[in-house]
């Protein structure tokens, strides 16, 4: 791993106010001081304010789990960007496969909201991955590479996406304890990158961070980690307890 890791939690539909608050707190402390890689964890939206005020001054940094394009309008239930942006968070996870399932996102909504992620300076966790029918068919590659030609449909240049964090999350391991063998993800994350480089060039290829998600435990943290192409993790039910967060946290 070449660039500074990114290790993001997210929380999904868990926890009310009092308790993600509670669980952000111990886990700053255990944190202390680190700065050779990035943490956030993204509460849902109704904690996030009070989650990214307790822990202001902490390496620990948040994020949303998904916005809407508009700026402001009668939009009723959404939250745009910039209410994310003001409510402290650094990061938005978009594009999550139960977004995509339940709520039938589309990559060209995920296109857009990539876009207003960048205008607000928010940094966007772009998810893509394969169903387990897509895997079995061999069609891995060519789903990952629609998801990313139309998430990131009109962006022109390099300098527009500069920033931007991809996680592969293949939909059979989240959740599930199947995890994909690092070997797998790398090759994985390989094509994801050379796919960038062809489209965007060089530089955005060697700076973007992709991350793997997708059943990631302390067990088997450090020997993805040491995969060159894998650059952090998303985690799901593992972050959701500070003492094992921590672990996946602090691997080495
Ligand atoms: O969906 C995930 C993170 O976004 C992964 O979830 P699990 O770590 O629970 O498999």
């Amino acid at each position: 791993m070449s660039r500074k890791a990114l290790i993001a939690g997210n929380w999904k539909m868990f926890k009310t106010g009092s308790q993600a608050v509670a669980t952000a707190k111990k886990l700053a402390q255990l944190v202390e001081n680190m700065d050779d890689r990035d943490i956030m964890i993204a509460p849902t939206l109704l904690s996030l304010p009070l989650v990214s005020q307790n822990l202001e001054g902490t390496p620990v940094k948040t994020g949303a789990q998904n916005l809407f394009h508009e700026k402001e309008g009668a939009f009723t239930g959404e939250v745009s960007a910039e209410m994310i942006k003001a409510a402290g968070a650094d990061y938005v996870i978009i594009g999550h496969s139960e977004r995509r399932q339940y709520f039938h996102e589309t990559d060209n909504g995920i296109s857009k909201k990539i876009k207003a992620a960048f205008d607000a300076r928010l940094t966007p966790i772009l998810c893509i991955g394969e169903t387990h029918e897509e895997k079995k068919e061999e069609k891995t590659f060519y789903v990952l590479d629609k998801q990313i030609r139309n998430g990131l449909k009109g962006f022109r240049s390099a300098d527009e996406l500069s920033g931007l964090v991809i996680a592969y999350e293949p939909v059979w391991a989240i959740g599930t304890g199947n995890v994909a063998t690092p070997e797998d993800v790398e090759t994985t994350h390989q094509y994801v990158r050379s796919l960038i480089m062809e489209i965007f060039g060089k530089d955005l290829a060697n700076a973007t961070r992709i991350l793997y998600g997708g059943s990631v435990k302390p067990d088997n943290v450090s020997v993805l980690m040491s995969m060159q192409n894998i650059d952090g993790a998303l985690v799901g039910g593992a972050s959701l307890d500070a003492d094992t967060f921590i672990k996946i946290i602090k691997f080495d």
